[in-house]
């Protein structure tokens, strides 16, 4: 019986569009303001760091860890460090009404029956726990935030990493195999999958799959009762 739901964002709850044409573009084009304005800031200045670290070079100057974000956000880098440093910016974004969190109305609808019948809801996302709250928090539906139990982004493990998913259970108090994890990446499935969790991928916008996981274009042909 499944008793909770663990949810990626990008492709599953949210479009890949409203992410790489909204969210990252928005991050890329105030990255280096942001740093030049924030870098005295403990909480930046501690991101800075990982992300020096992150790029193994300990002497990279604020420039050029600048340069390191950008290029990170050009090839789609999950970098823990980057994806804070995102969730800073867009920050801002929410707050002015530069954009809403895209959230697919299936899935809106879908995540309050479930909450409704107590299915436990919780999120997994390369996006930092901060950037899924501010997505949920601005949807054009209002504030999701109520629906959901947990959040969790890579500081718990790689998404591709069944050890994160082992630590997710263990941290929602749940056998694996009460938990449904639905997501548009078969490697993410996959290594859930291996984990003991139950599995649902979700092919948005017209998608064709081969997969061996249940599957289907969007929230509603999701029936937590049949796993
Ligand atoms: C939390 S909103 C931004 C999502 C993001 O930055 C991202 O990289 C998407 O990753 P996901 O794991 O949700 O596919
Ligand atoms: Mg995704």
């Amino acid at each position: 019986m499944i008793r909770a739901i663990l949810t990626d964002i990008e492709g599953t709850t949210s479009s890949l569009s409203f992410v790489k044409e909204t969210l990252f573009p928005y991050a890329r084009a105030r990255m280096a303001d942001f740093v030049r304005s924030r870098a005295g800031d403990d909480t930046v200045r501690g991101l800075l760091a990982d992300a020096r670290a992150a790029a193994g070079d300990a002497s990279l100057d604020d420039e050029g860890v600048i340069a390191q974000l950008v290029r990170w956000i050009d090839e789609d880098r999950k970098v823990t460090p980057l994806k804070a440093i995102q969730g800073l910016i867009w920050e801002e974004g929410y707050r002015n009404g530069d954009f809403f969190g895209h959230v697919y109305e299936d899935a809106v609808r879908r995540l309050k029956a479930w909450h409704e019948q107590g299915i436990g809801l919780y999120v997994f996302s390369s996006g930092s726990v901060h950037a899924q709250q501010l997505l949920f928090g601005h949807t054009r539906f209002g504030d999701l935030k109520p629906l959901f139990s947990g959040y969790f982004d890579t500081r718990i493990g790689a998404k591709q990493a069944p050890d994160a998913y082992r630590d997710i259970a263990r941290q929602m108090g749940l056998p694996p195999e009460e938990i449904l994890f639905l997501s548009d990446v078969e490697g993410e499935l996959n290594a859930a999958r291996e984990a003991g969790f139950k599995t649902f991928l979700l092919v948005r916008e017209g998608g064709a799959t081969t997969s061996d996981h249940p599957n289907g274009p969007d929230f509603d042909a999701i029936q937590p009762e049949l796993f």
